[in-house]
């Protein structure tokens, strides 16, 4: 990919179209509400039907890439057209796929979804650091070779993920040091070392749940995007990010897949439910 790192890419995507980011993730649930059947047909209706609704307007799509998985290789071929339709649209496309794995291998998930002319290559995919931060090395590297992105999972939206991320660890990298940090807070560090310096925004970005809640993490060093899913369906409304995120607000992506998608399968309502949560987003962020 040529052109500016995701970083700026991103800012300049959310100053014109707001930070909204809407999730598509095809659950056989939502394909039975919008009367299509459970198979690839269905599938591919629901997420096209997505792309044509969401990627004119709105800064960041989301395809959970599980959802896809779920029907084989016609799904991940269903996969690589939504990636493909709404960059061409002008959405950035952040694909969920939350890998994670011993560094070598990690250099083939960094091949298939952050190298140039991979088709199932996003802007920016989740990636998961607990094998440790460093497993994930192959991945920065590629994201900044090719100018994508990546965001990494530090406090995650489900309940259980907090016995793992508040944990202490007693260095920044879990080994020496004194005084102790979580899990979670050195996670945060060390992306935000990945981004000292870049401007106007970094392209290592975190996940921190719009449901978390106030914690003890300090974010305003990191220098990069913050994906909060949790909007919606996991029960956080916009007033609860400034609880969450604070001074660093203007860097949170909201995320929400649910509770946008329920309102298919009419491409105009589903459309005018995405810009409703954006402008409430913007309201509540004033
Ligand atoms: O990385 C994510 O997007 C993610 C991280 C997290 O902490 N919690 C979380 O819910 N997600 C994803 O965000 C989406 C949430 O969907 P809704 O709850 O329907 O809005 C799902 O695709 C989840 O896999």
């Amino acid at each position: 990919m040529s052109g500016a790192p995701f970083g700026a890419r991103l800012t300049e995507a959310v100053a014109a179209r707001g930070s909204l980011c809407v999730g598509i993730d095809p659950h056989p649930g939502l394909l039975d509400q919008w009367g299509l059947p459970r198979d690839v047909s269905g599938l591919e209706r629901f997420a096209l039907t997505c792309v044509e609704a969401f990627a004119g307007d709105i800064s960041v799509l989301k395809p959970q890439s599980a959802f896809f998985e779920a029907y084989g290789s016609r799904g991940v071929a269903v996969l690589e057209r939504v990636i493909a339709d709404a960059r061409s649209a002008g959405a950035l496309v952040l694909l969920d796929v939350k890998r994670g794995d011993i560094g070598s291998t990690m250099a083939a998930y960094a091949q298939a979804y952050l190298s140039d002319g991979s088709p199932l290559a996003a802007d920016a995919v989740t990636v998961s650091p607990y094998l440790g931060f460093g497993s994930l090395d192959p991945a920065i590297e590629e994201a900044a070779r090719t100018g994508r992105g990546l965001f990494v999972l530090a406090r995650t939206s489900n309940p259980e993920g907090a016995g793992v991320q508040h944990a202490k660890v007693s260095g920044v990298d879990g080994v020496g040091g004194v005084g102790g940090i979580t899990v979670a807070q050195s996670i945060v560090d060390q992306a935000a070392a990945h981004n000292a310096g870049a401007s106007p925004l970094g392209s290592i970005g975190l996940v921190v749940g719009a449901t978390v809640g106030r914690t003890d993490l300090d974010l305003s060093a990191l220098n990069g995007p913050l994906l909060a899913p949790g909007l919606g369906a996991q029960g956080a409304g916009p007033a609860d990010l400034a609880a969450v995120f604070g001074d660093v607000l203007p860097a949170v992506l909201p995320a929400s897949a649910r509770d946008v998608l329920r309102h298919g399968p009419d491409v105009t309502a589903l459309r005018s439910a995405a810009l409703r949560v954006r402008d409430e987003l913007a309201a509540a962020a004033r």
